[in-house]
């Protein structure tokens, strides 16, 4: 067989192709064969929050100036103090603390409110872009991460996340008012000061020490969390078959297990949290006993004023809830950063299609090239010890219809993969319309391919725009109508509630068959000059099957159809056929030619009933 390289006429792309087949076979089977975790897609948390620079500085400018006024009261009451012994009037004082108490305010909540807009916007960016990343995957790893667990990237990790607007402004200006505090504070009385800058470092260390479990413990929340979710949508995604089978109590149990592991990590991590306001309290009254005792011999001694020591008290009481801010701000903030790694960890998944794939030049298929050629292909799916293809070369042509068929396992599907790119192969190379699968863009290979999978996936969306998936140009009314008709939907589509513009899926949907001829009609509408299709008719009934075989006649006179059937009566008419078992093509060519000289073939035949001269 030729080798795996492509044509040294081809583009430069194809070195790279080259250079990727060059790879150890070992796990590059289903490998994604683009690169991926790139710095730029990662969350970057300063950036993130940097995004909506003018929004943040107003933001930030009105928290100052309310703490600025919070700073400001105590003072105002020392004066008031102050005035009230030396029998001063009191009206200016108290106009001043009202204006400056309702001025600070009105400028927090606009803070908040800026800090929310940048926070949902930031959020929504970030699930934008994990949505993106992830329908952008390869296959396997989709499929090796799991549904549930990538759904709690975009709910749970995203909340989390979302957090740390708030904390990242919250902490500096609770910071600022602690320093500031303890500014206004030494001015006030420097002794005093000490004995609380003395219990308020016991006090952080104690809390850092906390703070450093609680960052591990919401990771591990959060795994638990996906696990969950994974388990859940599982479930649900195979709730016909639980209950088929009884196995409510056998699926709610395994699901109870992931949710009591969930409960005691999470039960860890609150008892982690609940430390927190308690070490706090504990370190605000030994600072306020330490205060008060220090401050007492102070006044005694004649070395501090009532008026004085009322200010710093009020000062004091005041760090209390910026010191709880601190430390809460920290807790939440951890629980942010663990979010985000989940978040990069997903984001570092390389994506199927490099970054610069889209700019490759797109080849032109070569003039009478095989619509279709495998050149000693071999492939292992991930996961898997047993290689699902070994060695395996055959051809398709141009067009008319390529029938794969073979006993279970056998490796159709995989081959119908292989040519869509869904997964890699180890060695060997697969060659579409003339050139290296490789060395084709993937949006471009994808363009020229259309694919009707096994299960024939309807997305959740009208049934119009179910048809037309794919297609460069929107079809006419018409279009859709000859479409339907030749598969037969007609009437089925025109009882739906809403015609053409029902969503389909949830309450509207359709009947294995009819989910399958809709996804032979999208076929049908599809620009593309090839038409793969697995297991097509494994649930139409007589009538439909003689529709089908005419509407994929029609199909082959155009363009190139292969089919994997395991109902052999739809593909004998087949212009080619390639029998394959066990991993291997056991022989190929015309249905006569194969029942005359391939005994697998012959049996196959014959265990369907049909004849076999
Ligand atoms: N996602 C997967 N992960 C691991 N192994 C897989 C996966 N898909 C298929 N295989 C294995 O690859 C081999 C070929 O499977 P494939 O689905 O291609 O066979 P097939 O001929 O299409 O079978 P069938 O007619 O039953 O659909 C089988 O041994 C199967 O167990």
């Amino acid at each position: 067989m030729s080798s795996a390289s492509p044509a040294p006429s081809e583009s430069s792309a194809s070195s790279a192709a080259s250079a990727s087949s060059a790879q150890p076979a070992a796990r590059t089977a289903v490998q994604p064969d683009g690169t991926g975790g790139d710095a730029r897609t990662q969350v970057r948390l300063r950036h993130e929050l940097t995004a909506d620079p003018a929004r943040l500085t107003c933001a930030l400018l009105l928290a100052v100036a309310a703490t600025g006024g919070t700073l400001a009261l105590p003072l105002l009451v020392r004066r008031i103090i102050t005035d009230f012994s030396a029998h001063r009037a009191l009206g200016t004082d108290v106009a001043l603390m009202c204006v400056v108490a309702v001025c600070g305010a009105l400028a927090q909540a606009v803070a908040g409110m800026l800090l929310a807009r940048i926070g949902e916007r930031m959020t929504y960016r970030l699930r934008t872009r994990i949505m993106e990343h992830a329908l952008r995957l390869p296959l396997p790893v989709v499929r090796a991460q799991g549904t549930g667990e990538l759904t709690a990237r975009i709910t749970s990790d995203a909340l989390l996340l979302r957090e740390v607007v708030d904390v990242a402004t919250q902490l500096p200006l609770a910071g600022l008012t602690v320093v500031a505090t303890l500014f206004v504070m030494v001015w006030i009385d420097w002794v005093l000061t000490l004995v609380t800058v003395l219990a308020l470092a016991v006090l952080s260390v104690l809390v850092l020490l906390i703070l450093r479990r609680m960052k591990v413990n919401v990771g591990a929340q959060q795994d638990a969390v996906g696990r969950v979710a994974q388990r859940f949508t599982a479930s649900l995604e195979a709730l016909a078959t639980v209950k088929a089978y009884r196995a409510e109590p056998v699926a709610a149990a395994a699901l109870a297990g992931d949710a009591d592991r969930l409960r005691a990590i999470a039960l860890q991590g609150g008892r982690l949290s609940t430390l927190v306001p308690a070490v706090l309290t504990l370190g605000n009254q030994f600072a306020m006993i330490s205060v008060i005792l220090t401050g007492g011999a102070r006044l005694a001694s004649g070395d501090l004023e009532v008026a004085a020591f009322a200010a710093f008290l009020l000062y004091l009481l005041q760090t209390v809830p910026s010191v709880s801010t601190l430390a809460t701000g920290f807790g939440r903030l951890q629980g942010g950063l663990a979010a985000r790694d989940r978040c990069n960890d997903l984001l570092a998944l390389p994506l199927e299609a490099g970054p610069h794939d889209a700019d490759r030049p797109v080849p032109v298929p070569v003039p009478g090239a095989p619509a279709v050629e495998f050149r000693s292909v071999s492939c292992t799916h991930s996961g898997s010890d047993h290689p699902a293809l070994r060695d395996v070369s055959f051809t398709t042509a141009p067009t008319g219809l390529t029938a794969v068929v073979g006993p279970s396992g056998a490796g159709k599907s995989t081959a119908l993969a292989l040519i869509d790119r869904f997964v890699q192969p180890d060695a060997g190379s697969i060659r579409v319309l003339g050139h290296d699968s490789r060395v084709w863009p993937l949006e471009a290979l994808r363009a020229r391919i259309a694919y009707v999978d096994q299960a024939f996936t309807l997305l959740e969306a009208t049934a119009r725009e179910n048809l037309q998936l794919g297609r460069t140009r929107p079809a006419s009314d018409d279009e859709l109508a000859a479409a339907l008709a030749a598969v037969g939907l007609t009437e089925d589509v025109a009882r739906l509630p809403y015609g053409l513009d029902t969503v389909l899926g949830r309450a509207s949907d359709l009947s294995g068959g009819q989910r399958q001829r809709m996804a032979l009609a999208r076929a049908l509408l599809s620009d593309a000059g090839i038409v793969l299709l697995d297991e097509p008719t494994s649930q139409l009934d007589g009538l439909n099957e003689q529709r089908f075989r005419a509407v994929v006649d029609t199909l082959a006179l155009t363009r190139a159809v292969i089919v994997v059937a395991h109902r052999l009566s739809t593909v004998q008419h087949a212009r080619h056929v390639v029998m394959m078992s066990q991993g291997t093509v056991v022989d190929a060519g015309e249905h006569d030619t194969l029942l005359s000289r391939c005994l697998p073939y012959r049996e196959l035949v014959a265990s369907q009933a049909l004849p076999v001269r």
